[in-house]
């Protein structure tokens, strides 16, 4: 089976999220499957691949051409689209970002005639769904990808007869997530339990009715961890290896990562995109009080100014134990996941969630929210703890009692889970398989 995957970012070669690593590391684990997956992408700016040939589409009543780019990295065949609106210092957060992504996905339909299947990922590759037998996958039903209906039809050539409520239309404009849910095959979303939730008002983000319309192809596979990407015992940003069976060079770990911060332990440690998803303003509310109970905080993280703003501000308040650093920085990160005592992810909604997947492969146990993917991968009170309620006394709350239940054993705990992509590869074949049978 040749798969064609289409996602706007994808490790190693560009990141931004939780999507890069999903993406990045799902073809590896289809191959011994007997699926061959490619990776298609948009060419963002400095990505090196050899040139392999030029893609033709139609778009604005034109033909267009676009040079193709090929790399394989990791075994892995990734191919680079060089439509325009891509050789940009970021991969989004343009006002043009629904269009010249719309660009990108009606090249990418070109592209997918040499393949079985597209499986393509949220909101900018939803397109493909109209194009080509398609599997798609809702990382995050927050960014949807509204435009509005005369550009869309006039860019891609599609009939007006699609603008309806049970095809494109959404409050007067053309919604692509939707799109991508009525016309593929199968839509799968990265957990269970938000497969659930998102049929409900309260995390539905306005399309509930339309995922309840088509539940009956809708499936929750939760994602995956790359074994080979973090693994505590293989990973060169760490001063020394360890693993469950050898875990003392941990302790190396939380020396390094206190010299690096310059904070004082037990330190809470948040990584993660700077959204109003991930439940910061709860960690901005709890602070003072986080400060008087003793513990140090440290967030690392980019995003939307106003979070950054308070956090550079709590920073200059409390030099002593709050650090911020508004960067993207794998190095970093990883020794935060080693070297902390706990990590928070106190999301408003999650539909996965990575990093309290990360922490506890990295035996540092996760403060989470009881939401989504959350849920589905914290062992309450064994490998973690789970709070109910969205307000910073329910993540006191937690942190007191992961603290309470010993936070160094239940990080030790955490490290024999098996976050390996073997059952959601297997998961994802069988929707494949659904798709084109
Ligand atoms: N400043 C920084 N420096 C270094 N690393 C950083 C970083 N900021 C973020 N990261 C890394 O980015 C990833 C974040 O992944 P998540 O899945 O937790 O969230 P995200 O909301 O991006 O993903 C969305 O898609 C994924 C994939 O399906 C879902 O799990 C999730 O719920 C959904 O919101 C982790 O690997 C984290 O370490």
């Amino acid at each position: 089976m040749r798969v064609l995957l289409v996602a706007p970012e994808a490790y190693p070669l560009v990141k931004v999220g939780g999507l890069a690593d999903v993406v990045g590391a799902l073809p590896k684990a289809l191959k011994p499957l007997g699926v061959e997956a490619t990776l298609l992408l948009p060419w963002h700016r400095g990505l090196a691949a050899r040139g392999v040939g030029e893609v033709r589409f139609p778009f604005a009543g034109k033909e267009v051409q676009a040079p193709l780019g090929e790399r394989v990295e990791g075994g892995v065949r990734f191919l680079l689209l060089g439509v325009e609106g891509f050789d940009r210092e970021r991969v989004y957060g343009y006002p043009d970002d629904a269009e010249r992504y719309l660009r990108f996905a009606r090249a990418a339909a070109e592209v997918a005639r040499g393949f079985d299947l597209v499986h393509a990922h949220d909101w900018t590759a939803a397109l493909l769904a109209l194009y080509a037998p398609t599997v798609y996958t809702i990382h995050n039903l927050a960014h949807q990808g509204l435009l509005d209906p005369g550009l869309f039809f006039f860019l891609t050539g599609l009939p007006w007869s699609l603008f309806h409520m049970e095809a494109l239309e959404y409050y007067g404009k053309v919604n692509l997530m939707k799109g991508g849910i009525v016309f593929a095959r199968l839509v799968t979303t990265v957990s269970p339990s938000y497969a659930e939730e998102i049929q409900t008002p309260e995390f539905g983000m306005g399309l509930d009715g339309v995922l309840r319309k088509h539940a009956h192809k809708l499936r929750g596979i939760l994602n995956g961890l790359d074994p080979e990407v973090f693994d505590p015992a293989q990973d060169p940003h760490l001063p020394a290896p360890y693993s469950r069976e050898d875990p003392s060079g941990k302790a190396l770990a939380r020396e390094a990562f206190r010299r690096a911060t310059g904070l004082r332990p037990p330190i809470l440690a948040y990584i993660s995109r700077l959204d109003p998803q991930k439940g910061l303003d709860l960690v901005l509310e709890a602070l003072p009080r986080l400060g008087e109970l003793g513990f140090s905080l440290y967030v690392q993280g980019v995003g939307e100014e106003a979070l950054a703003q308070g956090f550079r501000e709590a920073e200059a308040k409390h030099p002593g134990w709050v650090r911020f650093v508004p960067a993207y920085d794998e190095a970093l990160a990883r020794l935060a996941y080693a070297g902390a005592e706990a990590v928070l992810v106190p999301s408003r909604f999650e539909p996965c969630g990575l990093v309290q997947m990360i922490a506890q492969r990295y035996g540092t146990p996760p403060v989470a929210r009881a939401v989504g993917g959350l849920k589905d991968t914290v062992e309450d009170g064994k490998t973690g703890v789970l709070f109910q309620s969205y307000h910073p006394e329910g993540l006191l709350y937690g942190v007191l009692r992961l603290f309470r239940l010993g936070a160094e054993a239940l990080g030790l705990r955490g490290m024999d889970k098996d976050f390996s992509w073997e059952g959601p590869a297997r998961a994802y074949l069988e929707a494949y398989r659904r798709a084109l049978g």
